[in-house]
């Protein structure tokens, strides 16, 4: 049986993570940390003899710039690189700019729990006057303001995502391209629940670490996965930096 590889990497940490704010479609910068973790990535991607024909990646900063990064660090700025809005993080709604912390203490951690990561169920939507509305962001004038979300629960973003996997995506790889997937912790939440064909409860505990890349050997025919997907640091590292994600949620003792 042939096989194919897929690299997904969730972005460095941006300067929302580390102000631990709610950003969805927000366009917020790397942090510093989120600077060297991308490069990082490339580094490992490198020594652990990976490369790749062709990238794609959201339209926002945060995610470019960490493909950027990883691929001065391989030596393969020359690839093409497809900007997707459906690679796009999750939309956030009316959370978008919040901090987490505070809104766990206003509204209740389980209830913050589940505008992060219950499956079906969407956070309160923003309107066309809020600052972070995509419709006022040029970036997207060429899309149907029918397609803009106003906030999205992770099935729609999977909805959302999975035409670009399948119209794009798919017959690249299915072409012999290697192909590198530089997106967001809940875009690829998106992915990784259709690709490992995870329950709607099981995905709810699942959680993407920043700038670690996570592997997918797939049947060259199907594309489903040949074995489990596995991150390029060790168990302990990757553990760490998933619980980190999910005590974000959490109110400050
Ligand atoms: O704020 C967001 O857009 C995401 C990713 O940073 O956060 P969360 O892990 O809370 O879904």
């Amino acid at each position: 049986m042939s096989t194919v590889k897929v690299v997904l990497l969730r972005h460095g940490e941006s300067s929302w993570n580390k102000e631990n704010r709610f950003t969805g479609w927000a366009d917020v910068p790397l942090s510093e940390k989120g600077l060297t973790e991308a490069k990082f990535a490339g580094k490992q991607l490198k020594e652990n003899g990976f490369t790749f024909d062709v990238a794609y990646t959201s339209m926002l900063s945060r995610a470019i710039k960490t493909l950027w990064l990883a691929l001065e660090e391989m030596n393969l700025m020359y690839i093409p690189v497809y900007p997707n809005w459906r690679l796009n993080e999750r939309m956030y709604g009316a959370l978008q700019g919040l901090d987490k912390a505070e809104t766990a203490a206003k509204h209740g951690e389980d209830q913050v729990k589940v505008w992060r990561r219950a499956y079906a169920i969407p956070p309160p939507a923003l309107d066309e006057s809020n600052q972070y509305y995509p419709g006022n962001d040029p970036r997207y004038k060429h899309l149907n303001p029918a397609d803009l979300p106003k906030t999205e629960c992770l099935k729609d973003t999977v909805d959302r995502f999975l035409p670009a996997w399948h119209n794009e995506i798919v017959p690249q790889i299915k072409s012999g391209k290697k192909v590198l997937i530089a997106a967001h912790g809940n875009s690829l939440r998106a992915l990784i629940k259709y690709l490992d064909n995870v329950s709607d409860d099981d995905i709810v505990e699942l959680n993407v670490p920043t700038g670690i890349p996570l592997i997918y050997e797939l049947d060259a025919e199907t594309l489903k996965p040949v074995k489990k997907s596995y991150y390029l640091a060790d168990e302990e590292t990757v553990k760490a930096a998933q619980s980190a994600v999910a005590n974000q949620g959490k109110k400050k003792e």
